[in-house]
């Protein structure tokens, strides 16, 4: 980020200062959005969010199901080879697109699926491998996790959006979940984030912690 932000000393004398970046930011175009600040852009995700997920959870099941079935193959296009490699999935909740039977498919094909666990709100994800039949458990927010199976470095994550940009930035649920995983995991894994063509923004005003997909599918 080469703006200045809410943080920079030259604006925090303020004790709740103006957000100015509109006028230093090259790349304001005027339209409704936030600046650069961190609380405007907070606010602004926040209201995206909540805008993002309304909308999908109004797409019915079939064409849930049609638009999940449009992505799967175009994944299997972005992953290529998946024998002997671990695959992170994730188990859909608040309208993602469901790709379960994808990932039976990519067991059926040798590899494997891990699912992302929430060990704790403010810490990187743990992945743990899953089979079909293995006993789910509800964790953190009710997301069912594996009850056990062991903690692995996926080859590749699959990772759901709420919304996403053309650079590949994706907004997720607000936890900073996949950033921080991505920033602290040894090798860094093939991300791909899976989401629906109405969930593209112009842009999620990245911030300096979010780290861009390698690349997003979605069903247009
Ligand atoms: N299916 C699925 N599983 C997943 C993810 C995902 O995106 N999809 N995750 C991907 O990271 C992790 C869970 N991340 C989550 C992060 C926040 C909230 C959540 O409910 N947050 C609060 C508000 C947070 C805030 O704005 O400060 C809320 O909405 O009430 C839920 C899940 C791991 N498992
Ligand atoms: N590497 C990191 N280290 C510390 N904090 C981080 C890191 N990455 C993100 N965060 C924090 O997590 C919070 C949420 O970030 P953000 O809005 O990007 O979440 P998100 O990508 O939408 O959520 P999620 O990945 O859980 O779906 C922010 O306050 C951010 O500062």
């Amino acid at each position: 980020m080469t703006e200045k932000s809410c943080n920079d000393p030259e604006v925090r004398e303020y004790a709740s200062p103006p957000c100015f970046a509109h006028e230093l930011s090259s790349a304001y175009d005027g339209q409704s959005g936030p600046g650069d600040c961190w609380s405007d852009v907070l606010r602004w995700r926040k209201a995206e969010r909540q805008r993002l997920i309304e909308e999908r959870l109004a797409i019915d099941a079939d064409e849930r199901k049609a638009r999940s079935d449009r992505i799967a193959p175009r994944l299997d296009l972005a992953i290529g080879k998946v024998s002997g490699r671990i695959v992170s999935g994730y188990w859909p909740f608040r309208g993602e697109p469901d790709l379960r039977n994808w990932a039976i498919k990519i067991i059926e094909r040798g590899g494997r699926i891990a699912l992302p666990v929430v060990i704790r709100k403010g810490w990187p994800l743990e992945f743990r491998v899953w089979r079909p039949g293995d006993r789910l458990e509800r964790g953190v927010w009710n997301i069912l996790v594996p009850s056990r199976g062991p903690s692995v470095v996926p080859d590749v994550v699959v990772a759901p959006v709420v919304g996403f940009d053309g650079a590949n930035y994706r907004l997720g649920y607000g936890g900073g979940f996949f950033d921080r995983t991505l920033a602290a995991i040894p090798r860094r894994p093939l991300v791909i984030g899976v989401g629906y063509a109405g969930s593209r923004l112009r842009t999620i005003h990245p911030q300096p912690h979010d780290i861009p997909m390698d690349v997003i599918v979605a069903d247009d």
